[in-house]
């Protein structure tokens, strides 16, 4: 399943916030390997105590995670238990969630969007090859691993976090709030999540990176007034950017049989960069 870690090798260091039943918390873990001591920068996740009852579905996304690896999968270390202490043991990422930091830099170029767009339709493509169902996937599950530096052409890297607790073992207005994130037929189902419904969540991602991390349906906080968004068989408002507004629109279809496989969506997005690159010398010559 995955490598047990000993609390005693843990050390707690400042909080860096909650999830759904569970607080984040900066720490280290130290190893002894070949009789040196190694001391690692960690994130540990901890279910709270009184919601002990999810542990196994709390395990169940970390052992997911251990299970498999990619370059922009999370990578989590193990887990530990003391008393009523379940703790996850994660990669620290050093910038932190994806919808923090989009809320945070204004000025992100297109090219940049498009490449961390690119980077998740990469993971969830590995997923859907490995028939894992990830389930919750949204801008607050991104990790930025790397910042862009263009004076020195390095662009951004995210990796995939965990997907926490199962949205099937979350109460009803926890489902609530992952409206418009939650694919519809999944709001019915729950326990019953497939590809498609990850491919649904991907579209909402996309529509977040591109509006600056302004969480869709932001005006929107009564759930039945959500719950309309589905109802009439809404859709995000559509970007400008007419490409990529389809891209998102067929991700976020009502019909499951209409969304893109994920060779379709990296396709798809691939064309949207030379495009963009086409506006950019557009831009430029209007401008000279
Ligand atoms: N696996 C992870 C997950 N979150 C972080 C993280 C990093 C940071 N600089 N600020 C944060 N604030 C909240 C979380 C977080 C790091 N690693």
């Amino acid at each position: 399943q995955f490598h047990t870690i000993k609390y005693e090798d843990l050390k707690w260091d400042e909080s860096l916030g909650q999830g759904s039943f569970t607080r984040i918390f900066k720490g280290e873990k130290t190893d002894y390997r070949d009789g040196e001591k190694h001391t690692t920068e960690v994130l540990l996740k901890e279910l709270d105590p009184d919601h002990k009852n999810c542990w196994e579905s709390f395990f169940e996304a970390a052992s997911f995670m251990s299970q498999i690896s990619h370059k922009h999968l999370l990578h989590v270390y193990g887990v530990s238990v003391h008393g009523d202490k379940n703790i996850m043991v994660q990669e620290f990422v050093k910038h932190g969630a994806l919808d923090l930091y989009l809320k945070r830099e204004k000025s992100l170029s297109v090219s940049w969007k498009l490449n961390v767009a690119k980077q998740l339709a990469c993971v969830l493509n590995f997923l859907e090859e490995q028939s894992i169902i990830h389930g919750n996937i949204c801008a607050k599950n991104l990790l930025l691993v790397r910042e862009e530096d263009p004076s020195q052409g390095i662009s951004p890297f995210i990796k995939l976090s965990d997907p926490g607790i199962n949205v099937a073992m979350l109460g009803k207005d926890v489902i609530m709030h992952r409206i418009p994130w939650i694919a519809p037929e999944s709001l019915a189902a729950p326990d019953n999540l497939t590809h498609e419904c990850d491919k649904w969540s991907f579209g909402a991602t996309v529509w977040e990176i591109f509006n600056n991390g302004n969480p869709p349906l932001q005006g929107w906080s009564l759930e039945e007034v959500k719950l309309k968004f589905y109802e009439n068989k809404q859709q995000l408002p559509p970007s400008q950017w007419t490409e990529l507004a389809d891209l998102i629109g067929q991700c976020m279809s009502y019909d499951l049989a209409f969304r893109p496989s994920c060779r379709s969506i990296i396709r798809q997005l691939n064309s949207l960069v030379t495009s963009d690159y086409e506006i950019l010398h557009a831009t430029e010559s209007v401008t000279q």
